[in-house]
């Protein structure tokens, strides 16, 4: 390192003389230009920087030596060049993201000022200070790496508290199947034999029977007990949104992929995905789906690694998948990939010795969520609910009991308000989908005395917005 108490740095009739010792004690360096553009004065943090030796430099034009092109390569003129700018201009100028090259041909990130020096009022050069800012961007690009980490560990346990959750409501809702009928005794049965296979389990059942209630226990009897259940509602996304929620997506797939997502079948590595509404999947997905299920791998919307799994598959449809697959809607592999052990939940008409049991426990569980004690239940009103003919099923009686605790004053349920309609099965399969659908809304209407929305509506009955309801009715033409 050059002596800066013996060395002379200074032009000898140039600017600056009487300053020498304070810029030579400073740790930036510093370049003295005079209005030519040549090197005037250079103190030893600058040659130390550099590799450049004063008398190197001195009296030449430096842009050449220290600053010929960018950090990319390019060229860089020197009439582009801040400090060749100010002595033109006398405008001080500051720049954060550029790099000064060393003797050596290696450089180094700097951030520099560059500011006109006057004499009596006379410009007479130029002052640039720089600083080696090595350190800060290398800390810089250190904290943004560790961001980015952050941000990714912070959206996958986002992603995964979200299933946790999930996971937690379900199974403090599952208090377990109630009945002791036959059909519910064989659905028991079947549960407890396939639970612990890695098998794919098909769930049939109208809705409201209790399919989601069977794939939950199918989990919970498995040896993925302690890993995730991820369940997936098919028919609430979009065909688009669907592939991306069930194999997760690179960031900038498609506009608003901002970052990379896992998907479903990710976050249920290990553990059992429950594909609900399976019918709804649109025949990409299908054949996306039947892959997976060959060979337990895909790739992200966007990406082109694949990516291994382990999961067990259970699918839920209130559809007769195998019309779907007659009419074309569904593909016949995957079928017979997915109806590998079939169970069917039977609806509540065709078990109506269950009533009295569900009755009682689910009174038990609503109590507590209701925070009400309830005493009686009376044996007309049992008698009243063994009669009706429960178009929706096990929810639909769930949210009866529902309503008649919170209207309930005495602890005593009565269920005299009861709709009156005592409808025999629906024989389902003589009506065609929009027949069935119009049917059992119409039934659910006259239960609630046509009343659409509020705790006692038919939107609440059928578990739907009151909107969605009322297109359901325009749309099949259904008024009173
Ligand atoms: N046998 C049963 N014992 C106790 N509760 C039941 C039984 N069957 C269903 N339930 C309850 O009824 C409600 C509806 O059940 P679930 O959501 O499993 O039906 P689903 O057939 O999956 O309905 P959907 O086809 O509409 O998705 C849930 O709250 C569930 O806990």
């Amino acid at each position: 390192m050059t002596d800066s108490t013996t060395t002379d740095y200074i032009g000898s009739d140039h600017f600056l003389p009487e300053n020498t010792l304070l810029l030579n004690a400073m740790t930036e360096g510093v370049y003295g230009f005079d209005l030519a553009g040549n090197a005037v004065f250079i103190n030893p943090a600058a040659e130390q920087m550099t590799g450049w030796k004063s008398a190197e430099l001195i009296g030449r034009n430096i842009h050449d030596c220290h600053h010929h092109s960018h950090a990319d390569g390019s060229h860089y003129p020197q009439h582009d060049c801040p400090i060749y700018r100010t002595l033109h201009d006398a405008i001080p100028r500051q720049v954060t993201d550029d790099v000064f090259w060393r003797k050596d041909g290696s450089s180094f990130p700097v951030y520099y000022s560059s500011t006109p020096v006057y004499d009596q009022q006379q410009l007479v050069g130029v002052i640039a200070i720089f600083r080696d800012v090595s350190m800060q961007k290398h800390t810089e690009q250190s904290l943004r790496q560790a961001l980015a980490q952050v941000q990714a560990l912070s959206e996958r346990l986002a992603s995964e508290n979200q299933y946790l959750l999930t996971e937690l409501q379900g199974q403090q809702g599952a208090s377990g199947i109630s009945g002791n009928s036959q059909p519910i005794k064989q659905l028991i049965q079947q549960i407890h034999l396939v639970a612990n296979t890695d098998s794919t389990v098909l769930i049939c059942g109208e809705n409201g029977t209790g399919k989601e209630l069977v794939a939950r226990n199918l989990h919970r009897l498995s040896h993925r007990k302690d890993q995730p259940m991820v369940s997936v509602n098919c028919a609430a996304f979009s065909t688009a949104l669907l592939e991306s929620e069930l194999f997760g997506h690179e960031k900038g797939a498609f506009t608003g992929a901002t970052a990379r997502r896992k998907g479903r079948f990710e976050l249920a590595n290990n553990g059992t995905l429950f594909l609900d509404e399976i019918a709804e999947l649109s025949l990409s997905a299908q054949s996306k789906l039947l892959r997976v299920i060959q060979e337990q791998s895909f790739e992200r919307v966007g990406s082109s690694e694949t990516i291994k799994v382990n999961i067990r598959l259970v699918a839920a449809t209130h559809h007769d998948l195998a019309a779907r697959v007659e009419q074309g809607l569904f593909r016949m592999d995957l079928y017979y990939r997915l109806n590998v052990f079939p169970i069917t939940v039977p609806p509540l008409r065709e078990r109506r010795e269950d009533i009295p049991q569900l009755v009682s426990d689910l009174v038990t569980s609503l109590s507590k969520k209701l925070g009400k004690k309830i005493t009686k239940v009376s044996a007309k009103g049992l008698k009243n609910l063994q009669q009706y003919a429960w178009p929706g099923n096990v929810r639909e009686l769930q949210n009866l009991i529902e309503r008649e605790m919170i209207l309930s004053q005495s602890g005593h349920l009565l269920f005299n308000t009861l709709p009156a309609v005592v409808a025999p099965p629906l024989a389902a399969s003589t009506l065609t989908m929009a027949q069935a659908e119009a049917a059992h809304i119409i039934t659910v209407l006259n239960a609630s005395h046509w009343r659409i929305s509020g705790p006692f509506g038919a939107a609440a009955m059928l578990d739907m917005p009151a909107s969605t309801l009322r297109s359901r009715m325009k749309k099949l033409a259904i008024t009173r």
